[in-house]
């Protein structure tokens, strides 16, 4: 049994951005992802279990659950990431399902899951693109409000690590998404009724309407980093609040998190963190954890708090 764990910022316009970042700024990045590409292959995971968000693409106001696992996933390849099935370990996605459930969870599954940058990103990251290891996604939640109180991510999460922690594998948990930030995704109160009904059921829209929707979010991204976007400003004390919290090995920490407070403090994408609730609940569900890797840092070309931490049960080598 052993179990590790990789949470990242993801962003579209890491690869698209009209203004990008300053090179020095990219340059960290590159480093920080380097060295979470170096943990997984030193790690050499038999079994990845990735936490994604979904925007939209895969999961909408027509059947939305707090969370989800896919026995079967395909990747819509958004923002240019990879398109194409996941190679899912539905034997294994399924015993997850049901020892949630016995947990307590009222998990949902899916067996035609979609699933977009937010799930892509990292596996393109860590390994180079969607099928290289076995994978069980799930999906969090993280856009569409109402969201549950966090204690039931917290105990999603550890649900999903109890039965983790009992598998003769080597696991890699990861987290994708968050930390604060405000980017241009459509709200269901102040969204207009034809937007509304793209929120309800906007599946496997025209090459036109997915290139207007990207558009929308590259050229707002440019102007956030010009400071003439009307969107909510990065918050790094609550980002850096938040990693000091996943960093202390008790996610009972994670509970104090209010949905409301955090898009006030951090923006409607802020939401996105509960995928690093799920991961490091799951990564403390098999005892106390270092930290090995940490790196932070304000994007405002990326629309995004950015930060990638990486760590694993501890004394394990
Ligand atoms: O296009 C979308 O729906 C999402 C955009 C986005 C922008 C910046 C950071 C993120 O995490 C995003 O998902
Ligand atoms: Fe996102």
């Amino acid at each position: 049994m052993s179990l590790a764990l990789i949470a990242m910022s993801h962003s579209p316009l890491l690869h698209t951005a009209e203004l990008p970042p300053a090179p020095e700024v990219r340059a960290r990045v590159d480093g920080a992802f380097e060295a979470i590409h170096a943990f997984a292959a030193e790690y050499d995971p038999t079994l990845v279990v990735v936490f994604a968000p979904d925007h939209y693409n895969g999961f909408f106001y027509d059947l939305m659950p707090p969370f989800c696992v896919g026995l079967a996933a395909e990747a819509i390849g958004d923002y240019g990431t990879e398109a194409g099935p996941l190679s899912v370990d539905e034997a294994y996605a399924l015993a997850v399902v049901r020892h949630a459930q016995q947990a307590d969870i009222d998990m949902t599954l899916s067996r035609r899951m979609e699933v977009d940058h937010g799930a892509v990103q990292p596996l393109e990251t860590l390994f180079g693109g969607l099928d290289a290891k076995p994978v069980v996604p799930v999906f969090v939640n993280g856009v569409a409000a109402p969201f549950v109180p966090m204690r039931r991510i917290r105990a999603m999460g550890q649900a999903v690590g109890d039965y983790l922690a009992s598998l003769d594998e080597r696991v890699l948990v990861i987290a994708s998404g968050g930390l604060s930030h405000d980017p241009p995704v459509p709200q269901w109160d102040t969204a207009s009724a034809g937007v509304r009904e793209g929120l309800i059921d906007g599946r496997h829209p025209s090459p036109e309407a997915r290139e207007a929707r990207q558009r929308r979010v590259i050229e707002g991204a440019a102007a956030f980093a010009r400071g003439e976007a009307p969107i909510r400003d990065l918050n790094p004390d609550w980002d850096r609040a938040f990693m000091a919290d996943c960093a202390a090995g008790d996610p009972a920490r994670f509970d104090a998190y209010e949905a409301e407070q955090m898009t006030e403090d951090a923006g409607h994408s802020s939401h996105e963190v509960r995928t690093w609730v799920a991961a490091f609940s799951a990564l403390a569900a098999a005892g106390a954890y270092e930290t090995t890797l940490e790196y932070y840092e304000a994007i405002p070309e990326y629309i995004a708090g950015f930060g990638v931490m990486a760590a694993r049960t501890a004394g394990e080598r």
